[in-house]
């Protein structure tokens, strides 16, 4: 029998449907994300959260001249399937294929690219003010917002700005008080407390914004949020719809273990079960560093730990189910969380605040005002940094490096492996006094034994792994194992190899003392080649070693779209067989 999705290419083939038939587009909606999540991967829970929503924003509103902005994005799978990607859906966040979350370049429907979180509104306020500007104003601009995302600074700046203009804007809270993990602060007691009806219409704050407040409102009763956007349809100043929603709605154990379900990896598509985790898997690098915290903690009663929302993914809940008065998650708030690490460090705490790369860009001036500026001693805890894989551009985290460089105080650290991660860990919070940012990536190390006894480490040595003769390897970080595993596959070769912990400050009196004895130079490190480790050496052996030739290998000044990790080392050159065909060059230790 031929499904109703199959004929399904643009909203325009939704357009004529009755009430029945987008019921029954509803369920094969949720059965083909179900599907292709479970074999492909990738974010679940949200996105059949907004199966009735999409469909009804689609059937009701003409897109794409009306804007849909979709936050984060990850909840954008149905409305990347109505929108003609059905039958790519197979390859998403695969290379080459299509994202993840919306992209403008991707497809018209998509109104803005996102992928970090609270910016939709800003984003359709700036759509509409410049619709107004070109002299439309029936134009309609949407944006749906997560009851997490819409906690952050960023969302409140979107709506405060809005609700002094008279803009077309419709903007939608999808609440499932639910983030990634579950949401967080005072707005969610206000949200729950609209949603029991406890909040009197004079106290509605979204009202006192000056917006024309809808809900709370069911939003898997289809026929209901068809006829609130109808009404909504023709009003064109500024409409705030707060719908109730399920994350996970339609697959049983997503509903019930939303956490896990968000992004659950591979599962059974017929049952919903997650595959039985594979035995004797090495550990991840965010459970090395929770774990280890918890155990710092148990010792040293000064140790605070900070996530903005990311709780599960840091694993910095470990310590919060620990101590529950020492890890605190402040929401989606990035700016905020190093704010209140550098409050806290000031009453002589020891503050982990553990952040994404990706999402520090968020904080940058945070970092540089209320942290740097004043030598404070917080320890940031750079998580995901490197090259990611799937979430691809958005999410990559390889300009850390870069970034933190360029301030002054901070002290720049970059463990090749998870004991050293450990023992930087231990080593930090024993005495620290001054600003530190500690990268790891995503993903597991190659060691299992990774809870060995403590050992205090000095930042300021260079590690040697390799002497050889006239050119000199030296890299930072984790890609440490592909480097020796590049040069093991070289016969005999003549290379020498450092490994830095510390990129910054950086070691001049080694690099000093050992230069002079080589031609070559050939940095490696998993992070832009714009401003990083590599930068600072290149900068140092011009000032310092004129006639010394310098290679930087790292990621490429260009965005690394969605593919795995393997595939995105191959792209910028950082593999393990690029790698050893790049060093092969030397060993007959001829000047490049
Ligand atoms: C700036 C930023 N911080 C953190 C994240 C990671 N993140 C992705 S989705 C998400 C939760 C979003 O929750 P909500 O807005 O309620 O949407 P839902 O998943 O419930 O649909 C978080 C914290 C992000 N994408 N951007
Ligand atoms: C959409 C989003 O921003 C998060 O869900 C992100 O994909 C999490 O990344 P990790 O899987 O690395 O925790
Ligand atoms: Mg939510």
């Amino acid at each position: 029998m031929q499904t109703i999705l199959s004929q399904i290419q643009s909203p325009s083939d939704i357009k004529n449907m009755t009430l029945a038939q987008l019921e029954q587009l509803a369920r094969e909606m949720r059965h083909f994300i179900i599907d292709a999540v479970a074999t492909k991967e990738g974010h679940l829970g949200a996105s059949l959260g907004v199966v009735e929503l999409t469909i009804a924003l689609h059937y009701v509103f003409d897109t794409p001249h009306d804007k849909l902005v979709w936050d984060v994005g990850h909840q954008a799978y149905g409305h990347k399937i109505l929108t003609g990607r059905k039958d790519l859906f197979t390859t998403n966040r695969q290379k080459n294929g299509i994202s993840g979350f919306p992209k403008r370049s991707e497809s018209i429907y998509d109104a803005f690219g996102t992928g970090h979180s609270s910016t939709a509104i800003s984003a359709v306020l700036g759509m509409a003010i410049a619709a107004g500007l070109n002299g439309d104003t029936d134009r309609k601009n949407i944006a749906v917002v997560g009851d997490a995302s819409i906690a952050s600074g960023m969302a409140f700046e979107g709506l405060n700005h809005a609700g002094v203009t008279n803009s077309n804007l419709l903007i939608i809270l999808n609440d499932n008080a639910i983030g990634i993990d579950p949401s967080v602060g005072a707005l969610k007691s206000y949200l729950t407390n609209v949603k029991m009806g406890k909040n009197p219409k004079s106290n509605n704050m979204i009202k006192s914004l000056n917006f024309d407040y809808t809900g709370p409102v069911d939003g898997h009763d289809l026929p209901k949020l068809i006829a609130e956007f109808q009404k909504l349809k023709d009003k064109k100043t500024p409409q705030f719809l707060h719908i109730i929603t399920t994350k996970g709605k339609g697959l049983k154990q997503a509903e019930e273990n939303q956490i896990t379900y968000h992004a659950p990896g591979k599962f059974d598509k017929d049952t919903g079960e997650l595959y039985p985790p594979q035995e004797n898997l090495f550990p991840k690098f965010q459970d090395v560093f929770g774990w280890t915290l918890v155990e710092l903690a148990e010792q040293n009663k000064k140790i605070i730990g900070i996530t903005p929302a990311m709780p599960t993914g840091s694993s910095l809940r470990y310590l919060m189910e620990k101590f529950p008065e020492r890890g605190i998650d402040v929401g989606i708030a990035e700016q905020h969380a190093v704010t209140l690490a550098g409050g806290m460090a000031t009453e002589g705490f020891t503050v982990f605040c553990a952040i994404y790369s990706t999402f520090l860009q968020r904080a940058y001036d945070q970092v540089v005002h209320d942290i740097a500026l004043q030598n404070l001693p917080v320890i940031f805890c750079v998580d995901r940094a490197g090259l990611v894989g799937e979430d691809g551009a958005t999410h990559q985290g390889v300009y850390d490096i870069a970034y933190l460089n360029a301030i002054p105080n901070i002290q720049i650290l970059a463990p090749k492996n998870v004991l050293e991660l450990r023992n930087s860990l231990y080593t930090l919070q024993l005495h620290n006094d001054k600003p530190v940012a500690i990268r790891y990536p995503r993903g597991r190390c190659y060691i299992k034994d990774w809870k060995q006894p403590f050992e205090e480490i000095n930042f300021n040595e260079v590690e040697p792994v390799f002497l050889g003769t006239r050119t000199v390897i030296l890299s930072t970080g984790t890609i440490y194992k592909n480097v020796v595993d590049a040069l093991n596959l070289i016969d005999n070769h003549q290379l020498s190899y450092y490994h830095f912990v510390q990129i910054k400050p950086l070691n001049e009196a080694f690099l000093q003392e050992i230069l002079v004895n080589y031609d070559n130079v050939i940095t490696v490190e998993e992070g832009t080649v714009n401003g990083g480790f590599g930068s600072l050496i290149a900068q140092y052996t011009a000032q310092n070693f004129p006639d010394i030739r310098v290679k930087n290998i790292g990621v490429k000044d260009q965005f690394i779209e969605h593919a795995t990790v393997q595939e995105q080392m191959e792209e910028c050159g950082l593999d393990i067989l690029s790698l050893k065909k790049y060093f092969s060059q030397f060993t007959d230790n001829e000047i490049y």
